[in-house]
């Protein structure tokens, strides 16, 4: 029962000459295809590349069409996608050694540390070994009690940072500001820097670290373009600026590694934690370690917490906050439960997430109507059954985590953004198993399931909700009357808004407003600190739709404020 798809070329936004020849291509392939028999009784459908559109949700209309287990044929790939609960459960569970590994992703011929990345590594000795270790030591949770001030200081940082913007009448962007937070977090757990100081390593390996996401990106689309790579120029441009990014992030960290190599030799002062960096040049030094790391897996591997850990949680946050700002009343409910349990007179603590239970439903909402990472990709080791369809041996196999927790057979109202659902006593009877975050429940997936499971899930079960809390209790946001938050998830592969929150302004009387506190923190280093937590409004920017208007009203704003001397 296989069926073909001809591709309309309705979902391709970027009607650029490319989309031409590509759409001779497919025309051709469509016509080739029809005399072949099928491959496999999974419905077969052929499809554009994803040039605009935004891939978990085209996947999702596809498999309205096609059903929850299709295959997929875009240029020289060809990909399974899971699209139901069900389907899924085979996948990570029934079957999860046949489907624990990654396939190596676009420009992974690049990569100068092949063969020690951890995130897609193979099923074997030294994935597991590494995973056994995020999950005992590097990121279980003593440790990251252990890191608990560095995220509570950088939590304060952001708050006033934002605060500064606001007192200072300068344009306040949330998303940089929520990706230099996580991107200082991270960065502080894992070798003690952050985006100050003289040498700025955190900015450099955010920097480095984006740039490398958005070349793998390209040549990722340059893998799915099969035939037509040679129209991704990543021979000659991508994959070289990807090799130069990654020479630049291995000097860095090989100073980095100096660093702390001569900090161990000198001993580590009483009370002085280590990083995760530290926790490895141990296991390095372990000669008898159970499998004998290198120096480049340890810098490969934190490489691989940095992408996997920084755009995810930021992006989490971002979300969460624009669904706060167009949901005023489930805002105010939050405030209210904040203001009872912890109060006025300091921040919400990591340790006060247990007692917000609305807090707490609202993150989970968040992560189930936005996951941060929609398409999680995986690739099966032999020829198998699923769902009584076969799939051959190294095929790529995606789970549209976004269609699974939007179906609307497993959840009430799917695109509607209701905490209520996750609350005890919800008339959705969503079970215990959805309150934590090991993917047992098989239509929520936010950080995928089983073995091959996200190993952050917690740090990011944290991090969100203590920061949302903190912000929540010190600024009221606003929306321009009559205007509304574009709540559309961005193109490609990307779980970002479409339209981030554009820069935020606040009004000088909307600061006279302001009523200060001083902040009390339990914790010796914040005893000297004064914060002041303001109900201050700020105002959405115009929403708008031109993207050129966009940039001439940030442009403008911004030569404003340089002429001013801000
Ligand atoms: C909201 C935040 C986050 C979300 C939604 C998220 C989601 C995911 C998902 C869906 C996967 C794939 C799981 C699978 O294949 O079943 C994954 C893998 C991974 N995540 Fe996260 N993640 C988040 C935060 C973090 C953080 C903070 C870190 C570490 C600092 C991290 C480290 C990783 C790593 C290393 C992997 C690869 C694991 C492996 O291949 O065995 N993630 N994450």
């Amino acid at each position: 029962m296989s069926k073909k798809f001809m591709p309309t070329y309705n979902d391709v936004v970027d009607a650029s000459a490319c989309t031409l020849i590509l759409r001779n291509f497919f025309q051709k392939l469509y016509v080739n295809s029809k005399s072949k028999p099928p491959e496999s009784t999974i419905s077969t459908s052929y499809w554009p590349p994803p040039l605009g559109s935004v891939l978990s949700k085209s996947f999702q209309t596809l498999a309205n069409r096609y059903g929850p287990l299709m295959q997929i044929r875009a240029g020289a790939s060809t990909c399974v996608v899971a699209s139901n609960a069900a389907v899924v459960k085979e996948i990570f569970k029934t079957q999860e050694l046949n489907f624990i590994s990654r396939p190596e992703f676009g420009g992974s011929e690049y990569f100068i540390y092949r063969g020690s990345r951890f995130v897609t590594a193979q099923y074997g000795d030294y994935w597991r070994f590494m995973k056994k270790l995020c999950m005992t030591r590097l990121l279980a949770a003593p440790q990251l009690d252990k890191f608990a001030d560095i995220r509570e200081e950088e939590k304060v940082k952001l708050v006033e940072s934002v605060m500064t913007c606001a007192r200072e009448g300068k344009l306040c962007d949330l998303r940089k500001e929520f990706t230099a937070f996580t991107n200082n977090v991270i960065c502080r757990m894992a070798m003690s820097t952050r985006c100050s100081g003289p040498d700025n390593d955190a900015e450099k390996v955010r920097r480095i670290g984006k740039t490398c996401l958005m070349l793998a990106g390209k040549l990722l689309i340059g893998d799915i373009l099969g035939p037509f790579k040679i129209f991704d120029f990543s021979r000659t441009g991508n994959g070289k600026k990807l090799v130069g990014a990654l020479k630049e992030y291995d000097c860095l960290v090989e100073r980095l590694i100096k660093e702390h190599e001569e900090k161990a030799m000198e001993g580590f002062k009483e009370g002085e934690g280590k990083d995760l960096m530290d926790i490895l040049l141990e296991i390095y030094n372990d000669p008898a370690a159970e499998i004998r790391i290198s120096k480049n897996d340890i810098e490969s591997f934190l490489l691989d917490l940095f992408f996997a850990g920084t755009d995810t949680t930021s992006v989490a946050l971002h979300w969460t906050t624009a669904e706060l700002i167009s949901n005023p009343e489930i805002f105010k409910k939050l405030r209210d439960e904040i203001n009872t349990v912890v109060g006025p007179n300091r921040l919400v603590r990591e340790s006060d997430i247990p007692n917000l239970p609305y807090l707490g439903a609202i993150i989970k909402e968040t992560l189930r109507i936005h996951p941060p990472a929609p398409l999680i990709i995986r690739e099966c080791a032999e020829d198998c059954n699923v769902n009584g369809s076969f799939i051959k041996a190294r095929t790529r196999v995606v789970t549209n985590v976004y269609a699974i927790m939007r179906d609307p057979n497993s959840w009430a109202n799917p695109n509607e953004f209701m905490p209520e659902r996750f609350m005890e006593g919800s008339e959705e009877k969503i079970g215990e198993h959805q309150m934590e975050f090991k993917g047992q429940n098989f239509r929520y997936l936010p950080f995928g399931s089983g073995r091959r499971g996200c190993p952050g899930a917690s740090l990011a079960m944290r991090v969100i909700p203590a920061t949302i809390g903190a912000m929540v209790q010190c600024f009221d946001w606003k929306i321009k009357d009559g205007e509304k938050i574009d709540l559309s998830p961005g193109p490609g592969f990307s779980a970002e808004m479409a339209h981030p929150l554009d820069p935020f302004s606040t009004t000088e009387s909307a600061w006279g407003q302001a009523s200060w506190v001083s902040l009390k923190n339990d914790s010796p280093r914040h005893d000297q600190t004064k914060l002041g937590i303001a109900r201050t409004e700020f105002s959405n920017w115009p929403l708008l739709n031109n993207s050129e208007e966009r940039r001439n009203k940030f442009c403008n704003t911004s030569e404003k404020n340089i002429r001013n001397g801000e």
